[in-house]
């Protein structure tokens, strides 16, 4: 499906699906290396070694109340109106091990947490017992029964030996920690962050520091993407923008291509006069992927190739450089950290209302997910021009309009694609 440099010229692009796209771009990327760093250090990173469960978890018969360890045959008498004494002839704290052994007739005090001594099979709660000092021993009355098992977490409740609890590719949250810590894993193997240079294109461009001017604008798409590149689990590196000059972003994207993993970049992928990355990927410089996507916003939206290297030539547009990201270039970042879900969480939802805009492309419409009445429903954003930043914040979704000759109505189920809360 791939297409030559000769197929394209500026203004007669062949659009490609984003799923054919999506499958061109699928054969780079491949799972990087891997490297150690301490459990503390390890949040949002992503596993590169499988986690087994090196002993049952919990590893003893472990008390779930703060109370007494019986035998429960010998509370099988007990009643309102008749209490059952026992001798107290143990106290366990969290931690210790008791060496004595619960026969008939006898109970030792334990704690939350404790192990559970042996010969007995179930625990009571502080609260139920009474307590007295008779005939010099210590002991512990009970009117209740109490059934066999009772406050007793048994061996390997939550994990069985040799169990596996993490494979490769899992993102690091406060859950994983957990496993690792519980496991002794405090050195943990992750996958290398991907080291993705990012700069963007275009002669109107200020930095965020300087003072604003006539007929310019502050980059924000650089740092956009940055942060999307870390949201994908990769490292930006952002390089200085570069005016509308061919020779200077080529020679800056081929440096860029060997020294990281991948390069982004934004802006100058149209037809314009200055529209220098469209020129750039249609030299000999690097092979073309594809130049048009059959998507809104962002149907400009390029790729190319080179050694092995994905240059991801995105639109200058806020709104068509945001879904280029996250439906290419976030894709590619997954990929390299062993990620079997690369694409963004799909779901199904309502349209909240009607969707005037029709496209011969498919789009995809920033917006918001709400649940009422136990239905999820997807809200357009008010603006959603490839143009406009602004709305982009409050995105937690995009919602797929394929192509349309009329109106979408309200009601009508749509795809949405989480933008948010997608890292299982
Ligand atoms: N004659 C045509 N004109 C345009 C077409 C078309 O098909 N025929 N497509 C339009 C569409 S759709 C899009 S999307 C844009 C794509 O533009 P480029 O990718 O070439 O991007 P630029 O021209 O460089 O910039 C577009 C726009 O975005 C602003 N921009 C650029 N970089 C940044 C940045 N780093 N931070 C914030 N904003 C940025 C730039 O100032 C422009 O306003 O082309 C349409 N035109
Ligand atoms: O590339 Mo433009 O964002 O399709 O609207
Ligand atoms: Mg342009």
């Amino acid at each position: 499906m791939k297409q030559t440099n000769d197929e394209f010229d500026k203004f007669h692009r062949k659009p490609l699906q984003v799923k054919a796209a999506q499958e061109l771009l699928s054969v780079y990327g491949k799972p990087g290396h891997t490297e150690q760093i301490s459990l503390q250090d390890s949040h949002g990173r992503y596993l590169s070694e499988e986690i087994q469960a090196t002993h049952p978890f919990p590893r003893f018969r472990r008390s779930g109340m703060d109370g007494y360890a019986v035998r429960s045959e010998d509370t099988a008498v007990c009643s309102s109106d008749h209490m059952v004494w026992l001798d107290v002839i143990d106290e366990i704290p969290c931690g210790s091990v008791s060496d004595k052994i619960i026969t008939a007739g006898t109970t030792a005090r334990i704690m939350t947490g404790a192990e559970v001594p042996e010969g007995a099979d179930a625990v009571v709660m502080l609260e139920m017992t009474e307590h007295r000092e008779y005939e010099g021993r210590t002991q512990m009355g009970l009117k209740r029964m109490i059934e066999s098992g009772k406050n007793i977490t048994p061996i390997g409740f939550e994990v069985k030996e040799g169990e596996v609890l993490l494979r490769p590719g899992r993102r690091i949250h406060a859950g994983e920690i957990s496993v690792l810590a519980s496991f002794g894993v405090h050195q943990v193997s992750v996958y290398q962050k991907p080291r993705i240079a990012i700069f963007s294109t275009g002669s109107e461009l200020l930095n965020v520091d300087e003072p604003l001017q006539p007929g310019k604008i502050r980059n924000s798409n650089t740092y956009m993407l940055a942060s999307q590149v870390r949201e994908a689990g990769g490292e930006p590196f952002i390089l200085d923008a570069v005016m509308d000059d061919l020779p200077l972003a080529k020679a800056k994207v081929e440096q860029a291509l060997q020294e990281y993993d991948a390069v982004v970049t934004s802006g100058g992928v149209s037809v314009g006069d200055y529209d220098i990355m469209g020129d750039f990927v249609r030299s000999d410089s690097v092979e073309m992927l594809y130049n048009k996507i059959a998507m809104r916003p962002g149907s400009v939206t390029t790729a190319a190739a080179k050694n092995g290297k994905l240059l991801f030539a995105l639109s200058g547009n806020p709104g068509a450089c945001f879904v280029g990201f996250e439906l290419f270039v976030r894709p590619f970042i997954q990929r390299m950290l062993g990620s079997g879900k690369p694409y963004l969480t799909e779901w199904t939802a309502l349209l909240d209302q009607d969707y005037t805009k029709v496209n011969a492309f498919t789009r995809y419409v920033r917006g918001r997910l709400e649940a009422r009445d136990g239905m999820l429903y997807a809200i357009p954003a008010k603006v959603d021009e490839s143009s406009v930043m602004v709305t982009i914040k409050d995105s937690d979704c995009l919602i797929v309009i394929p192509p349309a000759k009329n109106v979408t109505p309200a009601g009508e189920k749509v795809k949405v694609l989480l933008l948010k809360g997608n890292t299982l």
